[in-house]
């Protein structure tokens, strides 16, 4: 049996998942000759793991316990030390990852698997990865920031695996790569990627207001933290710039055309998340029923897209023909 210990880092809506996936294939994983021990789960302000990182692990009973103190809305911290199990706040967290690194990466190795949805952990993530770890992202952000950060993670691309970054787990990246290490040249990408937006856009076509889907998609755990990450095009702008740079094209964020869809003065920097939710949100309702009335005039609906083509990368909103490809896309389709 190989042991591979894992260290998650964000323990919301999609951390909680890996967590319930793993516990759920622990029958599949032995069949196939492996077993991932959970070492460690870090949220925002604290960390779990246990003394003795190379003989024990968090238990199951005790991850579905750390699960039901998340979705509680509680901070890990509310698990008090027991047992083998220790928890860590503030500072601390930094260093006892990179000891659980250290520790774990002269034996079997460590695999931290970063489903945050911050840029705090990027410099952590680049510290493990020097280590020999193997990191892997659902976080878009270690990804697209600065190209010499992209560069430092990918220069270790066996130890990098992203492909929930784009495609939410179907095999998008894996694809993309298949295509270029076969020597083919890709001269276009576009796509719907965004789940939220693919919900939202045929949701509202239904007759739904704008407000009441946006809201629908946050309690579903489509959107980001802060759904003006999806609404204001930046998630789908990250995705657009992970595919970009694996097409091997140089560009920062800042080459990116990107729409939003709400005005800056609903900016998270002018307007706190639940005054946008209150009060922001539904004043936009109107708007893009307007927009959605006169594409359907038209016989099109409208969709987000994302346009990768040389040296153009574009994400907005475009009215598309309702038999196209991405016209026919209903609900959450493609991530
Ligand atoms: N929703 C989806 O379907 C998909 C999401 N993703 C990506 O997965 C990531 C997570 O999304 P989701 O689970 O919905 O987000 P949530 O907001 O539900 O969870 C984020 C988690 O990250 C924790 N966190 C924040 N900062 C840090 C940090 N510096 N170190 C460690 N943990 C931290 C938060 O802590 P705390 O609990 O204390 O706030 C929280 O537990 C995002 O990057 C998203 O883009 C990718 C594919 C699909
Ligand atoms: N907020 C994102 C989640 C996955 O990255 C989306 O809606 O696609």
């Amino acid at each position: 049996m190989v042991n591979i210990p894992l260290l998650l880092m964000g323990c919301g809506g999609v951390g909680r998942q890996l967590l319930h996936h793993i516990i759920s294939c622990r029958d599949l994983h032995s069949k196939q000759g492996v077993r991932l021990r959970v070492v460690g789960v870090c949220d925002s302000k604290s960390m779990v793991t246990i003394q003795d990182v190379l003989t024990f692990e968090l238990g199951d009973e005790y991850l579905l316990q750390l699960c039901k103190v998340k979705s509680s809305g509680s901070s890990l911290n509310g698990l008090a030390n027991f047992g083998e199990c220790q928890v860590f706040s503030g500072q601390e967290i930094e260093k006892k990852v990179m000891d659980v690194a250290a520790t774990l990466c002269r034996s079997s190795g460590l695999v931290v698997v970063d489903c945050s949805a911050s840029s705090q952990t990027i410099a952590l993530l680049n510290q493990v990865v020097n280590l020999y770890c193997c990191v892997v992202l659902a976080n878009k952000k270690p990804l697209t920031s600065s190209l010499e950060s992209y560069d430092k993670l990918v220069s270790h691309p066996r130890r990098i695996r992203h492909e929930s970054t784009v495609g939410a787990g179907l095999p998008v990246i894996s694809t993309i790569n298949r295509i270029l290490s076969s020597g083919d040249p890709i001269f276009r990408i576009m796509g719907s990627l965004s789940g939220t937006l693919g919900y939202v856009m045929s949701q509202v076509e239904g007759g739904r207001p704008f407000s009441q889907v946006v809201n629908a998609a946050k309690s579903l755990g489509y959107t980001e933290p802060d759904p003006r990450d999806d609404l204001s095009g930046m998630d789908v702008a990250r995705k657009a710039l992970i595919l970009a740079r694996l097409l091997g094209h140089r560009i920062n964020m800042d080459s990116i055309k990107v729409e939003s869809l709400y005005p800056v003065e609903m900016g998270p920097d002018v307007m706190s998340l639940e005054e946008f939710l209150a009060n922001g949100l539904p004043s936009l309702d109107k708007d893009i029923q307007k927009r959605i009335d006169n594409a359907s005039s038209n016989g099109n609906v409208l969709r987000y897209v994302c346009l990768i083509e040389e040296s153009r990368c574009e994400v907005g909103i475009q009215e598309v023909a309702k038999d196209s490809a991405l016209g026919r896309l209903k609900e959450v389709i493609m991530w």
